[in-house]
């Protein structure tokens, strides 16, 4: 989307207006991919119920079953609280980040990700939380190329310092497991202690899920790495606490709706944009330079490969045709778009971005 309007001239609220705009630019079109509901939940469901009929563990009956793709186009909404949606199985820490964003929310748990966006999409839920980035692991990359794929907007970020525990049955001591089953984030932030007890690594797709796994198999040789709340949940002993291996082990999940908020400068906000650059020298540093000239400060710089126009052919006489890879830019910002400086600074990036959207424009989170 090009403008080529001087917006530097453009009074505060037509420059709000064009922000706006911005939000809801057309994005470049990716491959749209069907949900794919995972048996393995279901069939695990139904092993606690059996372990349940045995008289094991808890009642976990009780306990509301993941959206799916089915469910997303029957499910009807009949609750006056806020829903929010997070990927995982009661327990996961996409569950206890929903729960700090609003604490007396409806937390509906997704089998993926994208279950999460669609859910907001349909007016099934009113927000979903997911994670971003983890202060150990790094960028959570399928969220970022959702952001792109769906038009939902980041209305918060919830900062949650995320302290692994060591779970097994009832009566199971730490030195009879042989694998350990979690969500791989989890399992690389619990390297030390996962080499130490000598076990093999099983990824799941959450944390609690393989609480909920385990509890269900009643495989006594199975430990799990979850929440102290996943273990009350799936009624599972805590063999060892925070056993991450960096004490400050934080990760960031954003509040995803369907409408953006108003930005404010009542407290310090961020803004989350996404971006293309011409092919040319300089052309990444003339876009951070925007940022740099009003003095706004980064917190955030992440490239993701343009799905739909992943190689482009660059004529060259000397070398014949080179081939290179485009990639998309997003950049947090420590500004509102209430600020003029923000407002200028998206104009001038505008003059030369090939495609520019801004995600969203929220408060920092800065509560741990
Ligand atoms: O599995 C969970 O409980 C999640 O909420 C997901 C998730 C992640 O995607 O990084 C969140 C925080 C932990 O670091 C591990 C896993």
């Amino acid at each position: 989307m090009r403008c080529n309007w001087d917006l530097e001239r453009l009074p505060r609220w037509e420059c709000c207006c064009l922000s706006v705009l911005a939000q809801r630019a057309i994005t470049p079109v990716e491959d749209e991919k069907p949900l794919i509901p995972q048996v393995e939940t279901s069939e695990a469901i139904d092993q606690v119920q059996d372990t349940q009929s045995r008289g094991f563990h808890k009642d976990l009956n009780l306990l509301p079953k993941p959206l799916s793709a089915t469910d997303i186009f029957s499910s009807p909404r009949n609750s006056a609280k806020v829903r929010v949606a997070y990927q995982g199985m009661p327990g996961a820490y996409g569950e206890a980040a929903a729960l700090k964003a609003y604490p007396k929310c409806e937390t509906v748990p997704c089998e993926e990700f994208e279950a999460a966006f669609k859910a907001v999409e349909l007016w099934l839920v009113d927000k979903a939380v997911l994670p971003i980035e983890s202060s150990v692991g790094g960028s959570i990359h399928r969220n970022y190329d959702l952001l792109l794929r769906h038009r939902l907007h980041i209305v918060g970020e919830v900062q949650m310092v995320v302290n692994h525990c060591l779970l097994g049955l009832p009566g199971v001591q730490k030195e009879e497991l042989k694998r350990v089953l979690s969500h791989p984030q989890a399992l690389d932030q619990c390297d030390m202690i996962l080499t130490k007890l000598g076990v093999v690594r099983v990824s799941t797709d959450d944390t609690a899920g393989a609480a909920l796994m385990v509890a269900a198999s009643g495989e006594r040789d199975s430990g799990v790495i979850a929440s102290d709340r996943a273990a009350e949940i799936y009624g599972l002993n805590i063999l060892l606490e925070k056993i991450q291996d960096d004490d400050d082990n934080i990760t960031r999940f954003l509040i995803l709706a369907r409408e953006p908020i108003i930005p404010g400068t009542d407290r310090p906000h961020k803004t989350s944009i996404v971006f293309t650059l011409e092919e040319g020298p300089g052309m990444l540093f003339k876009a951070l330079a925007v940022f740099a000239s009003r003095d706004i400060n980064l917190t955030k710089i992440e490239s993701r490969p343009q799905r739909k126009r992943p190689l482009r052919v660059v004529d060259d006489s000397n070398k014949g045709s080179a081939r290179y890879f485009d990639y998309l830019f997003y950049i947090d910002f420590e500004a509102s778009m209430a600020e003029p400086r923000a407002q200028h600074a998206m104009a001038h990036l505008q003059e030369f971005a090939s495609f520019l959207r801004v995600l969203g424009c929220y408060a920092t989170d800065s509560a741990l």
